[in-house]
């Protein structure tokens, strides 16, 4: 009973703070008045989750455990700066409500890539230390282009192609983020919510002359000029236009309209972000005189040539299953060197640092079978991106692409892997009655008839994974699979996937 009211009385208090925070200092300013802030419908029904007084209360559980997020994303090399060393206490105190983070991304692409997984991934540490997550989609600082890392201003992009761009994050984020699997206290799923915002819904309404009275008074032209992401670029050729100069004021008003309107409180961002979110965090500061806005950073995901993973280099790793395989993605993880691998297994995935250790310590001792990391990291990280089925749809792929497997092969399965092989199309009387040795030649799996031949005495040639052992042996209608696809492989490495047209 004690316990209970002693839970009660914190929770009451950790909920009197949230809106003394909110509301002490009340903030007249005409930029925020409600009938021109208000998130669009979607974005209150996303956002309902989190401005629930319910989801406030803090609940016994969470008073009596509520992990440092901070200091595990610091003990796995997540962790580059903060802006005050205050957001160690509060994450994990429990007067506290829960914290609201927030990690903002420009629709850019269609598709989010593997540097931005690291944004994801430390909203998702949070969420599964008890806090509330928010993704924030850039519809309207995209349209003005964040300088920061770039040496060129960016291309300007139009809004059919920025709506476009805008529905395929959403969908990424609330695929990985939505089941990041927490502790939700009074909620009846153990799965974590995320809400998803998109800044145009605020930006749309705000008039240039409110701006500069409300928001552009308060930030210095000498600190926004000594901006890593300004200076570089001024000493570039093509200097810099107004219109990117903006931009960290632009990302500093999200922090401040988040704040003050829906209690986030903390904002993560890759290290090149570092000049945006403390252009909110002093924005917040001047203009609402509050402390208790923090900003952290982590590291740039480097390759091993020094460069950031992104998308504009060739062969991006790409989240979005229409853009890169679930097959091809396990693929990149499973190649990883020994160097790299316990780095990317303490960055990019949620296994114990404990199992982690005994994994390297396992690399060095003789017996070690070669690629086990590299095993535990890719299955890790395509669960998390791709879900169960996409971790299983590459293991499929994986397997059906080694020769004599016996696992039975699908048509989504084979056609997962023609991405990655050659392939045609046959009409089915041409295939079915085929003899293999036919096949060979007019798929395009061997030049010539001898060779087939050559091959399938050598033990060689496989139809479907099964070798092939007779040169009398012809496509039946069975053989088809599914009645759509056939699997030609010459050894171990060469395959067509032949399509039944
Ligand atoms: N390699 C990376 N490692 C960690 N974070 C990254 C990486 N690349 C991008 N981010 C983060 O993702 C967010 C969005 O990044 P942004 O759109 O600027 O980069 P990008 O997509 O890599 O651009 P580009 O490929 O055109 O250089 C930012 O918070 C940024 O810090």
């Amino acid at each position: 009973m004690a316990a209970a009211a002693a839970v009660t009385a914190a929770a009451s208090r950790a909920f009197f703070y949230h809106h003394r925070t909110l509301f002490h200092f009340p903030f007249t300013n005409p930029l925020y008045s409600s009938a021109r802030t208000t998130p669009s419908l979607k974005a209150r029904r996303l956002l309902s989750s989190l401005t629930s007084t319910q989801n406030d209360v803090v609940s016994a559980e969470s008073l009596r455990h509520r992990p440092n997020v901070v200091d595990i994303l610091d003990e796995r090399g997540l962790l580059e700066s903060l802006t005050g060393d205050h957001l160690r206490v509060a994450c994990s105190d429990p007067a506290l409500p829960p914290l609201r983070v927030y990690c903002g991304f420009d629709p850019t692409a269609q598709s989010l890539h593997l540097g931005n997984l690291l944004g994801i991934i430390v909203l998702s540490w949070f969420q599964r230390c008890g806090h509330q997550a928010v993704a924030l989609i850039g519809g309207a600082t995209a349209r003005v282009g964040d300088p920061s890392g770039k040496s060129l201003e960016r291309p300007e992009l139009d809004p059919e192609t920025l709506v476009n761009n805008t529905k395929g994050i959403t969908e990424i984020i609330s695929r990985i983020l939505g089941r990041t699997p927490i502790s939700n206290p009074g909620s009846d799923s153990n799965l974590g919510s995320v809400a998803i915002l998109n800044n145009y819904d605020w930006w749309k309404e705000v008039r240039l002359l409110d701006f500069l009275k409300e928001v552009g008074r308060f930030a210095r032209v000498g600190t926004m000029m000594a901006k890593e992401s300004v200076k570089k670029r001024l000493e570039s050729e093509q200097g810099m236009s107004y219109t990117e100069f903006t931009y960290q004021l632009l990302q500093g008003y999200d922090f401040l309209h988040l704040f003050d309107k829906m209690r986030v409180s903390v904002q993560i961002g890759g290290s090149d972000q570092w000049g945006n979110i403390t252009a909110g965090t002093e924005l917040i500061r001047k203009i609402l005189q509050v402390d208790g806005a923090y900003g952290l950073t982590f590291p740039l995901l480097l390759k091993s040539d020094g460069t950031k993973f992104g998308k504009s280099e060739d062969g991006a790793i790409w989240l979005s299953p229409s853009m890169l395989s679930p097959y091809k993605f396990y693929q990149y993880f499973f190649s990883v060197p020994d160097s790299d691998v316990v780095r990317f297994l303490k960055i990019l995935t949620f296994l114990d640092m404990e199992e982690i250790m005994e994994l390297e310590r396992d690399m060095k001792r003789p017996g070690y079978v070669p690629n086990t990391a590299q095993r535990r990291l890719a299955e890790e990280v395509t669960r998390f991106v791709h879900g169960e089925e996409g971790l299983i749809e590459a293991l499929k792929a994986t397997e059906a692409l080694r020769p004599g497997a016996e696992t039975k092969l699908d048509w989504q399965t084979i056609e997962g892997i023609a991405e990655d092989v050659p392939s045609c199309s046959l009409a089915y009387d041409q295939v079915v009655n085929l003899s293999l040795v036919d096949l060979s030649v007019s798929s395009g799996l061997l030049e010539s008839k001898s060779a087939a031949r050559r091959l399938l005495k050598q033990g060689g040639l496989y139809l479907n994974n099964s070798r092939v052992d007779s040169e009398s042996k012809r496509v039946e209608a069975d053989d088809i699979v599914d009645g759509k696809v056939l699997l030609l492989s010459a050894g171990k490495k060469n395959k067509v996937v032949v399509r039944i047209a």
